[in-house]
């Protein structure tokens, strides 16, 4: 039983609670100043506490709170060697939060995918620490990376899933104007988007390969294809990474990384 602690159980902190439990084998601790964040996870956790105190003893704790709140919970929070900080807000270092704990840091870029434990995660650290690893793998895939590669993670895993769910709403609703029902377009748009994911995790073959494996000589996909290989969207898509990654950047402030 891994005994963990999540402070800050918004979006991303409760998406990660809602995984965890799912996963099994952990003991749950919620932290929130906002009890009625609290009352929405509780059903995942084993305890929900609004004392900070609360959260001194758990072997991982993770810092679930926006960038600019993590110095505030920082400065109350008092934590040993032996224990392990995971930090996951955008744009915030590790040797910014290691210089105001006693614990070891650990920086990791989530996603929301956490709570169905399909989250696409990186990770960067000292030295490899296997109770992340595994609450890492119980969420879903994980890649180690150098921290000075934690901005484009954090456009590419950490804000993707935005970019996503935008992607799938284009398709589901010129398929509804097209004629679809709409629940019936959701439906195929998503699994669609899930089971391309899931044949690229699966297969060796490139991209392109993949392509062209859906395009039948004169057939469909290719008339849609020709749409996209004449168009900007690359440079567009792109282009919102690097905005993103950009955030990152001007989030971490004088920080390097
Ligand atoms: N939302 C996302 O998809 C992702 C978010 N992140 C990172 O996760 C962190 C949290 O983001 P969200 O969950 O989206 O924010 P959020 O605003 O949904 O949740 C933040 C939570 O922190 C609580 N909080 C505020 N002050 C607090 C304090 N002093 N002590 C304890 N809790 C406090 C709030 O009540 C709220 O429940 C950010 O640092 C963000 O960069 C990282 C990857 C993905
Ligand atoms: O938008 C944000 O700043 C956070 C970090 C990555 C996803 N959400």
């Amino acid at each position: 039983m891994i005994d963990v602690s999540v402070i800050g159980c918004g979006n991303m902190g409760s998406a990660l609670i809602t995984g965890l439990s799912r996963a099994g084998g952990y003991r749950i601790t919620a932290y929130d100043v906002d009890p009625e964040a609290l009352e929405a996870i509780s059903a995942h956790c084993d305890r929900t506490t609004t004392d900070l105190g609360d959260v001194r003893d758990s072997e991982l704790v993770v810092l679930a709170v926006k960038p600019d709140i993590v110095p505030i919970v920082l400065e109350d929070l008092d934590l040993r060697a032996e224990q392990t900080l995971v930090t996951i807000a955008a744009g915030v270092s590790r040797a910014r939060v290691a210089a105001e704990t006693g614990a070891t840091v650990v920086r990791i870029m989530p996603n929301l995918a956490a709570e169905t434990q399909t989250m696409a995660a990186a990770v960067s650290w000292d030295d490899p620490d296997e109770t992340v690893r595994q609450m890492l793998s119980d969420l879903g895939e994980y890649v180690e990376i150098d921290e000075d590669r934690m901005h484009v993670a954090t456009a590419l895993n950490g804000s993707g899933p935005a970019f996503v769910f935008y992607l799938i709403r284009a398709m589901q609703e010129r398929a509804v104007a097209e004629g679809l029902d709409p629940a019936d377009a959701r439906t195929l748009a998503a699994q669609t988007f899930k089971g391309a994911a899931e044949t690229v995790l699966r297969s060796d073959r490139d991209l392109d390969a993949l392509i062209d494996a859906v395009c039948s000589p004169g057939g469909t996909t290719i008339e849609g294809m020709e749409v996209l290989f004449d168009s900007d969207v690359d440079d567009v898509v792109g282009d919102a990474l690097s905005a993103a990654r950009r955030r990152s950047e001007e989030l971490a402030g004088d920080d390097t990384e």
